[in-house]
């Protein structure tokens, strides 16, 4: 007899994208509320010390800078970046930590995350929020007030680039269009928990 295949037991990563205020926060956070044990979000790398309380493995895996840019070299990160003098990443080993606790991994991502998780053993199905049209997610952006002038027009200019990458065939399993709330959240949970969808 055949050995069984283990691998296809693990549950299949997520990975969402879209431009900044397409609403996938807004989303993930009801997802997580209807389904709190389900899903699970990476913990990332990061070179900053711990603050009191933060635990390594639960916050963040706590790493030193060589050892980071050591994983860099490896191709070990889907998406890594430096904020302040720090580095911040998010590492495949994360993911199929996530997996091997029985969780739906969600990674939230952009756009070269998304190339970057293509080229791993991962294997997700990959999500795109796309917003109505690029004026209602000006709209959304400002309504939000979370951002600057500069980086309003930042998240826009990027905006136009996510949604063109999104075009190309085979690249996404789904695409919501975000238009009214209520109608994409029905689409959003009949991806992340199929076997929901009639309910
Ligand atoms: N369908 C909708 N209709 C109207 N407003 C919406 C809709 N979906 C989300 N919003 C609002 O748009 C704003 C942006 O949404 P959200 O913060 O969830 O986007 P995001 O994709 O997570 O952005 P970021 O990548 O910057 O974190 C929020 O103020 C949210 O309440």
């Amino acid at each position: 007899m055949a050995p069984a295949d283990t691998t296809s037991t693990k549950p299949q990563p997520i990975v969402i994208s879209g431009p900044s205020g397409s609403g996938k926060s807004t989303l993930l956070k009801r997802l997580f509320d209807a389904y709190p044990d389900r899903f699970g979000f990476s913990v990332s790398h990061t070179t900053r010390q711990p603050r009191p309380g933060e635990q390594h493995a639960r916050e963040y895996y706590f790493t030193d800078r060589d050892s980071f840019l050591a994983l860099v070299k490896d191709n070990g990160f889907i998406e890594h970046a430096q904020f302040g003098s720090n580095l911040y990443g998010t590492s495949v080993q994360a993911v199929k930590d996530r997996q091997a606790e029985g969780k739906i991994c969600i990674l939230d991502i952009e756009m070269e995350g998304v190339k970057q998780v293509k080229k791993t053993d991962l294997k997700p199905r990959f999500l795109f929020l796309q917003p109505p049209s690029v004026e209602i997610l000006e709209q959304r952006l400002r309504g939000r007030g979370t951002d600057k002038e500069e980086a309003i027009l930042e998240r826009l200019r990027q905006a136009d680039k996510e949604i063109e990458y999104s075009k190309t065939p085979g690249v996404h399993d789904k695409i919501i269009v975000n238009d009214d709330l209520e109608k994409a959240w029905v689409e959003f949970k009949a991806f992340c928990v199929p076997e929901d969808a009639t309910k």
